[in-house]
C-alpha cells in the first residue's frame, strides 16, 4: 500500500430530485436568520423562486454574478451583504455564482449554502478566484467552502445541452487530474473513477433527452464527486493550461476544459500509466485521452480551440504564460511539446493512443 495523507474537507449535502424543497430546513440547520440570494442575471427567476422559499429568512437578492468574479462585482455583493445585515449567502447557480458567493465569504466569513445547477464542482472546493485589472487571482481558504449543499437534479433541467455536456467534461477533468495529482491518495482515486463513470454514462442519455431526470440524477452525482476531488487534490497541467486559456486569451471555461482535456491526457499518458488505465476504464474506450475525445465529439460538443475563439497568433504566447508558475505534473513539461499540445488542441486533432 502507498503511504498518503488524506484530509477531509467539511460539509452537508442533501442530494435527490425535489432536495430544493429542504431549503427551509437546511438554512435552519445552518443557524442563518437573513440570507442574501445569488445568482446570474440570467437565473433570477430561480433566485427569486428560492427567496420565496425562504420567505422572511430572504434579505435580498443579487443577480450580478458573472464569470471569474471581478473584483467590481464581488465587492458591490459584499456591500449588500452587509447593508442588509445578511448572515449567510445563498448562491443558486453555476461556478460564476458559487464564485461570488465565495468572494463575499472570504471578506466575511458568512456561511455559503449552495445550490448547483451546473457540473463545474466549485460548491465542493475552499478554492476562490477573484479577478483584478484583468488578472485572475486564485487563492484556498477554508472560509470559503460551502456548508452546506443541495443538489437538486431538477435545477438542472434547463442547463442547455451543449453546457451540459461542456460541463460535464470539465467535471471529468478535475477528476482525471485528481488521479495523478502529486498529493493523490485512495480515497480520491475511488471518487474520481466513479464520478468519471458516471458522468461518462449520463452525458449521452441527457444529450438525447435532456428532461431525463435519471440521466441528470447520475450526472449531478459524478459532478459531485469530482467536485470533491478537486477540493482535496492538486491540480496539474490541464488545469494550468485552461486558466492560461480563459485567464490570459477570455476563452470559455467549460469549452476550454473539453478541448484541452484529450491533449493533455495524451501529453501526460506514459508518465500516469495507471491514472489512464482507470479513466479509459470508467470511460468503456481504449485509451484515456480518446475515449475524452470521443466523448466530446460524439456528444456535439467542440474539439478545437479555433472553435471557440482562440487565435493561432496567440499559441506561442498560450505556451509561453502556461511554462511560468508550473503546477506540479507527472511529466515535466516541455516548451515543444507543450507547443505542439497547444496545436493539437487548436486544430482538434484527434490524439494518438
Ligand atoms: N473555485 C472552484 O473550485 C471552481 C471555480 N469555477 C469557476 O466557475 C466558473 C464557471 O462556472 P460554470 O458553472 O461553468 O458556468 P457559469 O456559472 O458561468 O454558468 C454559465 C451560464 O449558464 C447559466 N446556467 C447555469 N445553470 C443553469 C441552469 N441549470 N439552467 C439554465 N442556465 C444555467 C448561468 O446563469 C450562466 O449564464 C469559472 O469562473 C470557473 O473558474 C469552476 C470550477 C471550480
Ligand atoms: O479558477 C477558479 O476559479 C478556480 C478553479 C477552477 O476554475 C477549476 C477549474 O479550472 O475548473
Amino acid at each position: 500500500m502507498r503511504s498518503f495523507v488524506y484530509n477531509g474537507q467539511p460539509g452537508r449535502v442533501v442530494f435527490g430530485a425535489g432536495a430544493l424543497s429542504q431549503l427551509g430546513k437546511e438554512i435552519e440547520t445552518l443557524g442563518a436568520r437573513r440570507a442574501l440570494v445569488l445568482s446570474t442575471p440570467e437565473q433570477r427567476a430561480s433566485a427569486e423562486r428560492v427567496a420565496d422559499m425562504l420567505g422572511d429568512k430572504a434579505a435580498g437578492v443579487f443577480d450580478r454574478a458573472v464569470m471569474h468574479v471581478p473584483i467590481e462585482t464581488a465587492r458591490e455583493a459584499r456591500e449588500l451583504a452587509r447593508k442588509l445585515d445578511a448572515d449567510c449567502a445563498v448562491a443558486v447557480g453555476g461556478g460564476s455564482t458559487t464564485g461570488l458567493g465565495k468572494a463575499i465569504a472570504l471578506d466575511s466569513g458568512l456561511p455559503i449554502l449552495a445550490i448547483p445547477t451546473t457540473y463545474a464542482g466549485s460548491e465542493m472546493t475552499p478554492i476562490y478566484g477573484i479577478t483584478e485589472a484583468g488578472l485572475k487571482k486564485t487563492g484556498r481558504d477554508a472560509k470559503v467552502l460551502p456548508r452546506t449543499v443541495i443538489y437538486d437534479p431538477e435545477l438542472t433541467l434547463t442547463l442547455p445541452v451543449g453546457l451540459s455536456v461542456t460541463s460535464g467534461i470539465n467535471a471529468i477533468a478535475h477528476a482525471a487530474e485528481g488521479l495523478y495529482a502529486v498529493d493523490a491518495n485512495p480515497v480520491m482515486d475511488l471518487m474520481a473513477e466513479e464520478g468519471i463513470r458516471a458522468l461518462g454514462g449520463a452525458l449521452p442519455g441527457l444529450r438525447a433527452d435532456p428532461q431525463d431526470l435519471e440521466a441528470r440524477s447520475a450526472a449531478l452525482y459524478g459532478a459531485w464527486l469530482c467536485g470533491i476531488v478537486l477540493g482535496n487534490v492538486g491540480m496539474a497541467l490541464h488545469h494550468k493550461l485552461c486558466h492560461t486559456l480563459g485567464g490570459s486569451f477570455n476563452l470559455p471555461h467549460a469549452e476550454t476544459h473539453t478541448i484541452v482535456l484529450p491533449h493533455a491526457l495524451a501529453y501526460n499518458a506514459k508518465a500516469a500509466p495507471r491514472a489512464m488505465e482507470r479513466i479509459a476504464r470508467a470511460l468503456e474506450g481504449r485509451s484515456a485521452a480518446q475515449a475524452v475525445y470521443e466523448l466530446a465529439q460524439h456528444n456535439g460538443a467542440p474539439v478545437a480551440l479555433r472553435e471557440i475563439g482562440m487565435k493561432a497568433d496567440d499559441l506561442d504566447r498560450a505556451c509561453a504564460i502556461a511554462l511560468q508558475n508550473q503546477y506540479p505534473n507527472p511529466r515535466p513539461l516541455e516548451a515543444e511539446a507543450l507547443r505542439q499540445l497547444l496545436q493539437d488542441a487548436f486544430e482538434g486533432r484527434r490524439p494518438s493512443a
